[in-house]
């Protein structure tokens, strides 16, 4: 199981349910426009199957943070989704990645950190976000191993290197 965290409104039900699935079935390159999403109260449940193996992801809402842990035991893999074009929750995404990253039973798991919406205009550059979050910093001292990408699930660019992800972390387990 691959848990799909991160605060409300980052992207991931749009990557998730609109961006991986279909991109495993049309392509990266057949999405269009993306559909409405709605805030996400509750968990979304999705089986992928890449390159023949199965991996199931489960988005936890943004909104239901206080019960997150509630779902980590089952978990061998995290993706954290950041808005890196929403600079005021910068610093609240940063909090909430160490509070994942310190879980216990999360010790073991790959991460994948996705700094999303690079296609909004006036971001700052990723060499810049990273720097505010203190990603090097966070690299070094978190107990696991982590990966960063920069995505925007609403054009699909990097959307294969998400997917060329999750294959890797199957190939480890
Ligand atoms: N421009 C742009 N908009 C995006 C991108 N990804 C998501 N969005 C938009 O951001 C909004 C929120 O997306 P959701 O996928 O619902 O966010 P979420 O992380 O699932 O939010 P919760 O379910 O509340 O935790 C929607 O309007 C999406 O279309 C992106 O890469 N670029
Ligand atoms: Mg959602």
């Amino acid at each position: 199981m691959c848990l799909l965290l991160g605060a409300t409104g980052v992207g991931k039900t749009l990557l998730l349910k609109h961006r991986l699935q279909l991109s495993l079935r049309d392509g990266v390159s057949e999405l269009g426009e993306p559909p409405v999403t709605l805030p996400t109260v509750g968990t979304n449940l999705t089986d992928l199957t890449l390159k023949k193996q199965n991996v199931t992801v489960r988005e936890l809402g943004g909104c239901m943070g206080p019960i997150w842990p509630s779902y980590y035991p089952d978990c061998s893999s995290v993706i954290f989704m950041v808005d890196s074009a929403n600079i005021t929750q910068i610093s609240s995404s940063c909090i909430l990645l160490l509070s994942v990253l310190s879980a216990e039973q999360l010790h073991n798991a790959s991460v994948l950190v996705i700094f999303n919406k690079r296609d909004l205009p006036c971001t700052m550059s990723l060499v810049e976000i990273k720097s505010l979050f203190r990603m090097d910093d966070i690299i070094a001292s978190a107990p696991q191993p982590i990966t960063t990408l920069e995505l925007s699930s609403r054009s699909g660019q990097g959307l294969q290197e998400v997917l060329d992800w999750l294959d890797s972390t199957l190939k480890d387990q």
